[in-house]
């Protein structure tokens, strides 16, 4: 093919940053100006669980099969792809842009079904980045860290609000909570309003974990046998991070499962999610 005497201009100046091989992707998405853009769809205080379920909705590992994790609060998702990922040929710019394009046209049509009676006053749109991790103890670390901070967030809005909601100014419920430590916030809420910041939901505390689980079906095969199958199972989980178990591949990063999980999901999931829970956590099928 002959080149134009324009195409220089793709030649010379277009650069691709190709992600390190051998290292885990994490894209991290973060909504821009959602302290404003709460307050205009008027999400409850501190924490609006249906935006929360939006965000869920929104975890794209049925998508993109080689994402093997995502966690996610407040306005914030972060997508873990397995560190072999030839996906986009590791460009940095495709991975990036195409991710957050999905997530916030997937948040954009959810809109309605999750907020039937509210209508979205103005786009909602969200800024990404991406981080290699070389192993799985910094990949650990990197979602605790996600969690730890989700905690910290939200033990001290959990405070503010109450606080501001029993008469307060924020003003003031800023100074009451200046230079408290945890065990201080939590005595707070105990004493003054009579509440254990533990019984909060899980969702709000801990923050939501996306991943695949093996679920084994019989089915028959074309000779109309039984036989077992394993099928991945979309799940999201409000559980610590720390206790989590990333280090047997098989538990949440079966490599060969990754593989048929984009057609299986299609096949095996309808528009309805069941969910099953105890205590003040629960699981369930991501309604995608
Ligand atoms: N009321 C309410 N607000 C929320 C909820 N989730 C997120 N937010 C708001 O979103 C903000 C997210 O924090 P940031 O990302 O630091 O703030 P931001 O306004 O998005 O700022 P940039 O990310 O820098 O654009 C919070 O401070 C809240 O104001 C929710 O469930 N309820
Ligand atoms: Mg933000």
């Amino acid at each position: 093919m002959v080149n134009s005497e324009y195409e220089y201009v793709k030649r010379e100046f277009e650069f691709d940053r190709r992600l390190p091989p051998s290292n885990w992707i994490v894209v991290r998405i973060d909504g821009c100006h959602f302290h404003r853009f709460s307050k205009m769809h008027a999400f409850e205080k501190p924490n609006d669980e249906n935006a929360l379920r939006l965000m869920e909705t929104c975890a794209m590992l049925k998508k993109f099969p080689d994402i093997v994790f995502a966690y996610g609060a407040s306005d914030e998702y972060s997508f873990v792809f397995r560190e072999e990922t030839e996906f986009y040929n590791r460009r940095e710019s495709k991975i990036l842009s195409l991710c957050v394009s999905y997530f916030t046209s997937v948040y954009v049509m959810k809109w309605k079904k999750i907020f039937p009676n509210k209508e979205l006053k103005e786009p909602p749109y969200f800024d990404a980045r991406a981080v290699c991790y070389p192993n799985l103890k910094t990949i650990r670390d990197y979602l605790a860290w996600r969690q730890v901070d989700c905690h910290i967030n939200n033990q001290y809005n959990t405070c503010f609000w109450m606080l501001v909601k029993s008469g307060k100014s924020e003003q003031e419920a800023q100074l009451s909570l200046k230079g408290t430590s945890s065990k201080d916030k939590n005595e707070l809420l105990a004493q003054q309003f009579q509440m254990n910041y533990d019984d909060e939901l899980a969702m709000f505390r801990k923050g939501s974990s996306v991943y695949r689980e093996k679920e084994e079906k019989v089915v028959k095969n074309d000779y109309g046998d039984p036989m077992k199958r394993t099928r991945p199972i979309l799940t999201v989980a409000h559980v610590d991070i720390i206790g989590f178990s990333f280090d047997k591949p098989n538990d949440a990063v079966d490599l060969s499962l990754m593989n048929e999980s984009a057609s299986l999901m299609m096949e095996q999931y309808p528009d309805i999610a069941f969910g099953y829970g105890f205590g003040s956590e629960y699981r369930y099928v991501v309604p995608i």
